[in-house]
């Protein structure tokens, strides 16, 4: 008896779908007891202990700036959310696992196969990776296997991943690693060098979430935020009043960055493609597409239609899911 699963294994967030619902949709933290070396809590539980946490428990993302920084954690990490499928749970035996695991596409071979050593270790008969774009692009909906370009730009939390695809393969992308951390160490830079405030990461992450915006003429603008933190000066804790239009400017140089990065790739397209891109636009996905406005941002800059897919954290994981339901379909496009 074989069960399938679809992993979109990110640095931000692993989701899971099995029996085509995603049963697993968390972020990918773990908390580990530093005296016992024990894994104490994963993904939602773990978060919750971001930045509260006393000295012998450590939390950890064990996927960094788009690469595996911890391979311990993160088998564990996948472990322990796979285990928790209700409906694995229930059987009385560990079934035996089909699955397609999207990763990174700048991670290394030897990543790659620690990931799929991970994979066999939790019962994975039957492992195939797929890279990141490819599975976004599958699951915003586009045929990839038509020789026709599409441009997808997937901004998640490590790295902002960007390719041209035809004919089911890449055929120039560029990953850098600017996204929704580095976004949201912009605005604990900025609170602490223009208001003398230290926030921690999740209140950064709130503000951006809430008030985030990569332009600074929003049609429809966030309301002003309170934001609480500790005073640089004083050391007591304070609060300030926050516009968007402030954090557009907290977060306008990596934006800069990540229009280089299109434009650059943009750039590196055969013309025929080039000619298709120009008539079917740009397609976002990833959380960090969230962000207001910056669709019309990277409209402005490189005059193309841009659209965001739809759910666009969930993008991924319904790309991974659909390969794996048709594998032979997609078989030159996942990696054995
Ligand atoms: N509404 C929003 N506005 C801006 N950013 C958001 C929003 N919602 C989520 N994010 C950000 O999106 C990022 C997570 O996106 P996603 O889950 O696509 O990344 P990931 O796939 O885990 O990362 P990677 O692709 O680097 O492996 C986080 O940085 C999160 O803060």
């Amino acid at each position: 008896m074989t069960e399938e699963i679809a992993i979109d294994l990110g640095t931000a967030n692993t989701l899971i779908i099995h029996s085509d619902k995603v049963v697993v949709d968390s972020p990918s933290i773990v908390a580990r007891d530093r005296i016992s070396g024990k894994i104490i809590a994963v993904g939602r539980e773990a978060n919750m202990m971001q930045g509260k946490t006393h000295e012998n428990i450590k939390t950890i993302r064990p996927l960094k700036d788009g690469v595996i920084a911890d391979f311990d954690a993160s088998e564990k990490m996948i472990n322990m959310f796979i285990k928790g499928i209700p409906a694995l749970k229930k059987m009385w035996f560990p079934p035996a696992l089909r699955m397609v695991i999207c990763i990174p596409s700048g991670i290394t071979e030897v990543e790659m196969r620690a990931v799929r050593e991970s994979a066999e270790r939790v019962n994975g008969k039957e492992v195939y990776l797929i890279h990141e774009p490819m599975a976004a692009a599958i699951g915003i909906g586009l045929d990839i296997m038509q020789p026709k370009g599409n441009m997808i730009v997937d901004i998640g939390g490590g790295t902002t991943e960007i390719a041209v695809i035809a004919l089911g393969g890449i055929v120039c992308d560029k990953s850098v690693k600017i996204a929704g951390d580095v976004f949201t160490n912009d605005i604990i830079y900025y609170m602490r060098t223009q208001h003398n405030l230290y926030i921690g990461e999740s209140t950064a992450e709130n503000i951006k979430i809430e008030i985030g915006s990569a332009i600074d003429d929003l049609h429809s603008p966030p309301e002003d935020k309170s934001i609480q933190g500790r005073d640089l000066l004083t050391g007591k804790p304070k609060q300030v009043m926050i516009t968007y239009r402030e954090i557009a400017k907290a977060l306008d140089k990596s934006i800069v960055r990540i229009e280089d990065a299109v434009m650059e790739t943009l750039s590196q397209t055969p013309p025929e493609l080039a000619a298709d891109i120009y008539n079917t636009g740009i397609y976002l996905a990833g959380g960090g597409s969230m962000l207001r406005g910056l669709d019309r941002r990277l409209s402005q800059k490189t005059d193309l239609p841009v659209y965001i897919a739809e759910d666009p954290l969930r993008a991924v994981v319904r790309g991974t899911g659909i390969a794996l339901k048709n594998l032979s379909r997609y078989k030159n496009v996942l990696i054995k």
